[in-house]
């Protein structure tokens, strides 16, 4: 499939890497020199295009699938003007085709690296579906500042850009280890572990956040730095304070996180910790009062949590916030399908559950969780360390790029950046890395047809919700076998929009609504371009609306195939409101 390394003719050329051409006739080209902003990306072309610039004869193989093309991918420049789609979408969409739109969505931590405004622009226009603001770091004002920006892009420049705000949670780390980067540990010293104030003198000492932090802990037991960074077995203790020397030498970060095993297992011990401390209380009125689109909820263990916060935000505001819970300990592991059911989405979140559970185990339970919310219809967004190297250097590892590539194979909704954005050099590097391989990947993953080895667990327990779900799976399928260019659908609250994004289907779902924090909520779905329109109770009427401002833009053209699934207005006669499947061929 893939044609390496061609020789490129022409000179504008000469930086390609490689030219794939996949089943859907679209050819991609690979720059080999990432520092070109312009070469950054795959590039789609049409087929004259490929025929003046490269020759068409040496794509031999695929000269019938591309000449056969009944048109070409890319779409002209339209009339000025909003329909409601955000403006990264239009130019992708234009560029590349119904196919090329990147159905992975992106999630970026904002911190220092990225928080101008001249960043934030460039992670948008370089596929930014959503910022995540982590409260563990930086002041309010600091957060206030990046979410006003933000929402300053998304008003001027027509952009979609979702905010998060991930709470701090509550977790035993490291509070001062004497320095303020990292500090080597050399194997054999004895470090002292406690809670009390410290004052830096002593030389092998760290303050703990919480003076329970070893409850329940025994000589013998053994504890690990963030996941293995270094390891300690406790020689003595001393009221709550811990004589651990160390057996693994390695490095103490700045708020280092630890655990405690015994016998190759977690010590559970800090239950009594509440998963919103009251910080986190202050950081949610803060969100709220900020008006953000989602709360990720830290070290949730159980679905009470979610469903605390849930009824709290119901009675604290009438704009709807999204609550995605964190799996990043190993209780969370044990409620896990509770937690998801009660949750509005769920995050992978790798880093802490690094520290948690051995770190062999973190592939297969992220493939599990993954499913779990495929099959309950959550969306998922897959967390830390993607492209961890790069907040050093500008190049992924080939593993880094592999790790990627398996989130996309599962058909998680989404990935994010933490601090290959927030602190890196090469923030959006980072993200053109993600969104090529995404692409690349999903595109692999049309031409193995995966997607159809997908099946579901039966959601619907009431009849318009099986019906909903049916006409969904059945929509999905038929776009598939007809090859549409694109789905449409109308939705208030995203349901719909999900039951089918859950089908991983090979179009576009572009997902209508008139509610903004819908538009918003949708940013994190596998698959589906959120548009923001008015609306009205004749479901027939915003159908040939919404085609007939999209064909204007030059947006879909005549001999475009959509499949819409719609309410079908109840009217006098037939009072019956119910969904409906069209396939309509652009005249
Ligand atoms: N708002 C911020 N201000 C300063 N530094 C930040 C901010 N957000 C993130 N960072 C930095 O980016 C790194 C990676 O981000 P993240 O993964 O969210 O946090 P952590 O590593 O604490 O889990 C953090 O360790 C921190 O150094
Ligand atoms: C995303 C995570 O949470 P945080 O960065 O807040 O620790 C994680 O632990 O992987
Ligand atoms: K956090
Ligand atoms: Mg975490």
């Amino acid at each position: 499939m893939i044609l390496k390394s061609m020789a490129a003719p022409a000179a504008d050329l000469s930086l390609l890497r490689h030219v794939a051409v996949d089943r859907n006739r679209i050819v991609h080209f690979k720059a080999r020199d990432f520092g070109s902003p312009a070469l950054n990306r795959s590039f789609w072309f049409n087929r004259e295009t490929l025929k003046s610039k490269i020759g068409i004869k040496s794509l031999a193989p695929y000269q019938v699938g591309l000449e056969a093309s009944k048109k070409s991918n890319a779409y002209p420049c339209g009339l000025e003007g909003s329909i409601g789609l955000d403006a990264v979408s239009e130019g992708e969409l234009r560029e590349k085709g119904f196919l090329g739109l990147r159905k992975t969505k992106l999630v970026c931590t904002i911190g220092p690296a990225c928080c101008t405004m001249e960043d934030l622009e460039r992670l948008a226009l370089g596929g930014m579906n959503v910022a995540r603001l982590n409260m563990c770091h930086g002041t309010r004002e600091w957060h206030l500042d990046v979410i006003r920006k933000i929402k300053k892009l998304n008003e001027e420049n027509n952009f979609s850009i979702s905010v998060m705000i991930d709470t701090e949670g509550s977790q035993i780390h490291v509070v001062d280890h004497g320095s303020p980067s990292s500090v080597k540990v050399e194997e054999g010293s004895v470090w002292l572990f406690t809670a009390e104030q410290y004052n830096g003198s002593r030389p092998f000492t760290l303050k703990a956040n919480y003076e329970g932090f070893s409850e329940g802990i025994e000589v013998g037991d053994e504890l690990v730095i963030d996941g293995g960074m270094a390891c300690f077995v406790v020689v003595e203790k001393t009221g709550s304070d811990l004589h651990c020397k160390c057996t693994d030498s390695g490095l103490f970060l700045p708020g280092a996180k630890f655990s405690f095993w015994r016998d190759g297992k977690l010590v559970k011990r800090n239950y009594e910790l509440s998963t919103l401390s009251t910080k986190d209380w202050a950081d949610i009125d803060f969100g709220i009062s900020a008006e953000v689109d989602y709360f990720a909820l830290s070290f949730v263990n159980h679905a009470d949590s979610i469903k605390h916060l849930m009824k709290y935000l119901s009675t604290k505001t009438t704009k709807p916030i999204r609550v995605l819970a964190k799996i990043e300990s190993l209780e969370s592991l044990y409620n896990l399908e509770d937690i998801v059911q009660a949750s509005d989405g769920i995050m992978v979140a790798r880093g802490d559950l690094g520290v948690e559970i051995p770190l062999e185990q973190i592939p297969t339970v992220q493939e599990t969780i993954t499913y779990i919310c495929r099959q309950l219809n959550k969306p998922v967004i897959v967390a830390s360390q993607l492209l961890e190297s790069m907040v050093e250097y500008p190049t992924p590892t080939r593993a880094e790029v592999a790790d990627v590539s398996e989130a996309v194979r599962q058909y998680a909704d989404a990935l994010m950046l933490s601090g290959e954005s927030a602190i890196g050099s090469y923030g959006q590097k980072a993200l053109s890395v993600l969104d090529m391989t995404s692409s690349r990947m999903e595109s692999w993953s049309r031409e193995e047809n995966r997607q159809s080895h997908l099946n579901h667990h039966k959601l619907g327990v009431s009849l318009p919700d099986r019906v909903a779900e049916q006409i969904c799976n059945c929509a999905v399928d038929m776009a598939n076998n007809l090859g549409v260019d694109a789905i449409f659908v109308y939705t208030k609250h995203g349901h719909m929009a999900s039951l089918l994004s859950r089908n991983r289907p090979n179009p576009p779902i572009f997902a209508f609504t008139d509610n903004n924090s819908t538009r918003m909520a949708m940013n994190v779905l596998w698959g589906v371009i959120p548009l923001l329109v008015d609306l009205s109770d004749d479901a027939e009427s915003n159908i040939s609306k919404s085609i007939e401002l999209m064909k204007s833009k030059g947006l879909i053209r005549q001999e475009d195939t959509v499949l819409v699934v719609s309410d079908v207005t109840p009217t006098p006669t037939t009072p019956l409101s119910f969904q409906s499947i069209q396939v309509k061929t652009i005249v």
